[in-house]
């Protein structure tokens, strides 16, 4: 059941508060029981038959739309003052509905350090890969040319109307030079890159089934699943402004104020639990409005204090991305169905036809995860944060094509964009309040990128190494040459101002409501293992804001595998 006003009278047993990657996820497992009730509040509108959200390569066509909340981050410091934008899902699905469709799992020694800060074995990899295969529905695009060690069958699931995960193996002209010069640097090639051991060069794959995108709205909150469930009922355009302390107990959260279709404040209260999947960004915004939160930060914004939880909002963590493009005088790269209406409508009458072609995906092949030597100097300052020897330090993603969102493409040629982005970041931001309006204005996101010598040194490593890669023989027939001075690979501080002006910000927050030991002191933590808000009753956080640390790879695959895990929890009676 779908709808945008919910008659007074109807109650829940659980409320999921924001339809997003986890929150559809959740609503769905727990509606599997045709017993128990559950209602979601989305923020947003309905996914189906949005051509954007459908076909993949068109998707950075949700950047300002109404599917995005188009928050920004406040001016940066170190990124010369600019303001990045920091795109969230604003749409059934959330974020799973406008991403960049790259399906990753955090690598094993992620979870691994989340099993034992928590003390929780639960999360450890083996453990937690149940829940991983639970979700997926993993497949081979026919009719391409087969790699050899591009897939292992063993870490995968293969449910049919779970999330698609799609391997990219066709033959297009870069993958040859791509494998060739890693090889010829040293990166070495990794079987499968979701088998929990990144570091190397690994195929992509996509979030996408049958030559389109495949979302947790998609999967799990999709027309037919909707239909089929009476005890579901998913609320659009509902806007939820904090949550209350339910009549009988100020301790116990289970009522949600929110601001319906029609413009009315509402309350509906959940018999059993809320559920708060409202994002990295939302659910501390959320969580503040309603008195949980830093009580100094609070009082200056005239929230009452229920709970003094200093953690709330802060903790937050990201990988931060900078483009560095190459020329190169192949003549396939995908700028030209960028820029040329004709050849674009030839691959969408493709699409349109049969769901093949170049739009079924997006301009990557492969991508490599790297660590900066054991030896480098910077571990005579600084202890490693990434969690051990098997962990991304960084990412690097090339892009057949032009993708700087710095600078505009030239007219004409033809690029390689390489992606670049520190993975074990021991920066760590905040997201806090609007002071000009509390109950309803956006977060303001304070990620402060670059504000550590580690993420630096991280950056300058994984750019010296992709020249490197640019340079070796393989990218020779292809005339592989810099878009920007080489003379800065040589200097620090003139690579320092390049990736000041070159970094574009992240899309992989994580941390504001973050996860720690059932025994941690008081607002050290805000969720305990089984996802319950320390201190209060009636209360779950299940989405990215739960990480406690930077997740090594791109996010949404951890948030499914958490989402799964928090289904079974709570249909446990956990
Ligand atoms: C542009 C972009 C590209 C990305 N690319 C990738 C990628 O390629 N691969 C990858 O793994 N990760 C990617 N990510 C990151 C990944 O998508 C997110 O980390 C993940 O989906 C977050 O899941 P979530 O459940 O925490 O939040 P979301 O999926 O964002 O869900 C939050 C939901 O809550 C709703 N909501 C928020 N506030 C309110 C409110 N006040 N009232 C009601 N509803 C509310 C939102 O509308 C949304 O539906 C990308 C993200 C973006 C934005």
């Amino acid at each position: 059941v779908i709808g945008t006003v919910l008659p007074r009278a109807e109650t829940f047993d659980y409320i999921v508060v924001g339809g997003g990657s986890a929150g559809s996820i959740i609503a769905s497992r727990l509606s599997e029981n045709s017993h128990v009730s559950v209602l979601v509040i989305e923020g947003g509108p309905s996914h189906e038959n949005e051509v954007d959200l459908t076909i993949p390569y068109i998707y950075p066509r949700t950047f300002h739309s109404r599917f995005d909340w188009n928050f920004t981050t406040v001016p940066q410091p170190n990124l010369n003052n600019r303001a990045p934008i920091y795109p969230r899902g604003h749409v059934l699905g959330g974020s799973s509905s406008i991403n960049g469709m790259t399906l990753n799992r955090a690598p094993a020694s992620d979870w691994d350090k989340i099993a034992s800060h928590t003390g929780d074995r639960s999360f450890r990899w083996e453990n937690i890969l149940k829940y991983i295969k639970k979700n997926e529905g993993f497949n081979r695009p026919p009719n391409t040319r087969e790699y050899a060690n591009s897939y292992d069958t063993s870490v995968h699931g293969f449910n049919a109307n779970k999330i698609g995960n799609t391997l990219v193996t066709d033959g297009n002209w870069i993958s040859e030079p791509s494998l060739g010069a890693a090889s010829e640097v040293g990166i070495s090639h990794v079987g499968d890159v979701n088998g929990g051991y990144p570091v190397g060069i690994s195929w992509q794959q996509f979030s996408t089934k049958g030559g389109a995108r495949s979302s947790a709205a998609t999967e799990y909150l999709n027309a037919r699943i909707l239909k089929s469930r009476p005890n579901l009922k998913v609320l659009l355009n509902s806007f939820v402004t904090r949550l209350l302390p339910t009549a009988g107990s100020n301790l116990r959260f289970t009522t949600v104020e929110y601001r319906d279709a029609s413009g009315a404040t509402v309350t509906a209260t959940a018999r059993r639990e809320v559920i708060l999947s409202a994002g990295v960004m939302a659910t501390p915004i959320i969580l503040m409005r309603s008195g949980l939160g830093p009580r100094a930060h609070l009082q200056a914004n005239n929230i009452t204090t229920v709970l003094d939880i200093p953690a709330i909002g802060q903790n937050l963590q990201d990988r931060i991305g900078a483009a560095a493009v190459w020329m190169v005088n192949a003549t396939d790269t995908d700028d030209d169905i960028d820029r040329d209406t004709a050849v674009f409508n030839k691959w969408m009458d493709q699409w349109n036809h049969n769901r093949t072609g170049r739009l079924t995906q997006m301009s990557y092949r492969q991508m490599i995860f790297g660590r900066v030597p054991n030896n480098a100097s910077i571990f005579s300052t600084m202890q490693d944060p990434s969690s051990g020897p098997t962990c991304p330090h960084y990412e690097l993603y090339p892009a057949n094509k032009w993708t700087s969102p710095t600078s505009p493409r030239p007219p004409t040629g033809h690029f390689v964009t390489m992606n670049i982005f520190v993975s074990a970041s021991n920066v760590r931001g905040t997201v806090t309040l609007d002071p000009t309006n509390p109950l309803t204005g956006n977060p303001v996101i304070d990620p402060k990128y670059l504000s550590s010598e580690w993420d630096r040194y991280v950056m300058r490593d994984a750019i010296r190494t992709s020249a490197r890669y640019f340079n070796a023989p393989s990218w020779k027939k292809w005339n592989a040459t810099p878009v920007f001075d080489t003379s800065i690979l040589n200097d620090d501080d003139a690579l320092d101002a390049w990736v000041s002006s070159a970094v574009f910000g992240g899309v992989h927050g994580v941390g504001t409501a973050r996860m720690g030991p059932t025994n941690s002191p008081p607002g050290q933590d805000v969720v305990a293992p089984n996802f319950k808000v320390k201190g209060v009753s009636g209360l779950r956080i299940a989405d990215t804001s739960i990480f406690p640390f930077v997740i090594n790879g791109h996010t949404m695959g951890a948030t499914y595998a958490i989402a799964e895990k928090v289904s079974d929890l709570i249909k446990s009676g956990n």
